[in-house]
């Protein structure tokens, strides 16, 4: 870097990569001003199509097929990754590490599974890694937790940290989109993961809680650590019998940390409509964090797309940049030594949950599921039963009081064994109390 120029290393021109052009470019007078620099440049760029690359018309980048001629560029000092993927993405990473450029990535994939040792290998090369858009997008919520929250202890980080999700969950229920639609929609709008099962399955935001946690707890948290249930069982009637209830579907990532242990989870939660989180809608994401003396505090903001993940990468460049000038290394002081969370067992994680069954509509039905939660101390807050199938078979819902996943998973399976149980449709945690709404509805199986 000279006192006027800095060069940039680009791997990855998809969605993201393209939307960081579009920003050095359009924000290059901001950009500037901000770091005391003339120019900030994108010298070279990884595409793996020369030709699509070239169309997009972005001027003066070099572009190449070999990501080492990228990260082993004399002139280049701060490489940004936005390629996605594990294996090649690591070992740019390390290498760009190794030559002593400071790292920039919105890859949780690999933060999440590697995140400890390529931060370690910065600090080695005394050099930086900043990630801030692996985590909600566009949302500065790494900043807030490493800046803004420093000096408080984290107690809970709770919220919605997956665009695809949020944005097919928002589409099922407010324009009665099928799953597959909303899908295809978030795919088109560049929102979903290149593989969108990490999205629907829960393991996109389970990757950013480990992030999140790390960061919030200053300990080591692993992916293992974490209880994941995607979206891919979720239906339009588990959403319709939500909107009867009071409640809104969310995709929710919660890490809490207690004096008995720790929760890291995800999975699909119904929250009150009242709840600021049933607000959130379509590719928006909200995270609240809990500290010991702040209280309670709430980042909302895109969570997904190009120019907002764009906007995160560019500040961290800016960051880098900031730091260079000033020759000064961010994560210099840091003690990095990290203790592990001690994670509570999943079954004594205490809430509220719903279930939805079908049962055969015979007298002595109601006392027989009545019964096998009762044996599991398990009681009901609200109870929906609607006849079905020629009034054969009825319909069920019960939302419990507070219990434990134990308990209530164990009378999931207690239930299964009976006769009159013709299947479980579906099953979620819930947040917060129910509207008294359907007290009137509530009808007894006879
Ligand atoms: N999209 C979003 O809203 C957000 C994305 N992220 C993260 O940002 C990263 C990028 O995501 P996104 O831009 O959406 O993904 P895209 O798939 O749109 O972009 C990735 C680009 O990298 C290229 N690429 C991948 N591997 C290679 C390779 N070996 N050689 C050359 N080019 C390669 C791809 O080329 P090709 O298309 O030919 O495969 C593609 O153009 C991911 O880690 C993602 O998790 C983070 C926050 C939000
Ligand atoms: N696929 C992710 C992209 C951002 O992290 C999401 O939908 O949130
Ligand atoms: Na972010």
């Amino acid at each position: 870097m000279d006192n006027k120029h800095i060069a940039i290393g680009l791997l990855g021109l998809g969605t993201v990569g393209t939307g960081i052009m579009h920003i050095i470019t359009e924000h290059q007078h901001k950009l500037c001003k901000k770091t005391g620099l003339n120019e900030i440049s994108v010298k070279k760029a990884l595409v793996r199509d020369l030709e699509k690359a070239n169309g997009h018309g972005f001027q003066s980048v070099d572009y190449t097929t070999d990501g080492y001629e990228v990260v082993t560029d004399e002139d280049i000092h701060v490489v940004i990754e936005v390629m996605g993927g594990i294996t090649l993405a690591k070992e740019l990473i390390e290498k760009a590490l190794d030559q002593g450029k400071h790292v920039v990535t919105a890859n949780k994939d690999l933060m999440a599974l590697h995140g400890e040792d390529l931060l370690q290998r910065a600090k080695r090369n005394q050099v930086e890694l900043m990630y801030e858009a692996s985590v909600a997008g566009g949302i500065p919520i790494l900043r807030a937790l490493n800046d803004g929250l420093s000096s408080d202890q984290i107690t809970k980080i709770v919220g919605i940290v997956n665009g695809t999700t949020n944005y097919m969950l928002t589409k099922m229920s407010k324009e009665d989109l099928s799953y597959d639609e909303a899908l295809k929609e978030a795919q088109e709008k560049g929102f979903a993961e290149s593989d969108p099962t990490s999205d629907v399955g829960g393991l996109d935001a389970a990757r950013k809680m480990v992030i999140l946690a790390r960061l919030g707890f200053s300990t080591s948290v692993e992916l293992d650590d974490v209880y994941v249930r995607g979206m891919t069982e979720v239906t339009s009637d588990d959403i319709d019998y939500g909107k009867k209830l009071g409640y809104t579907l969310k995709l929710i990532g919660l890490a809490s940390k207690e004096e008995n242990g720790a929760e890291v989870s995800v999975e699909p939660v119904f929250v009150p409509d009242e709840h600021p989180l049933a607000t959130v809608n379509d590719e928006f994401n909200a995270v609240y964090v809990y500290g010991d003396a702040v209280g309670e505090t709430m980042f909302y903001g895109p969570g997904a797309g190009s120019l907002p993940t764009a906007t995160a990468v560019v500040s961290d460049v800016v960051s880098v940049i900031r730091h260079l000038r000033l020759g000064v290394s961010a994560n210099a002081l840091e003690d990095s030594s990290t203790t592990s969370l001690e994670i509570s067992d999943e079954r004594d994680v205490s809430a509220k949950f719903f279930v939805r069954l079908h049962a055969k509509d015979v007298a002595g039905a109601f006392e027989s599921i009545t019964a096998v939660f009762s044996k599991n101390n398990v009681s009901f807050e609200k109870l929906i039963q609607s006849p079905f199938e020629q009034g054969a078979l009825a319909e069920v819902v019960i939302v419990t009081h507070e219990t434990t996943r134990g308990d209530f998973d164990q009378t999931l399976e207690d239930l299964k064994l009976l006769d009159v149980v013709t299947s479980i449709k579906s099953r979620y945690r819930v947040e917060g109390g129910t509207a008294d709404v359907l007290e009137e509805q509530n009808l007894a199986l006879v």
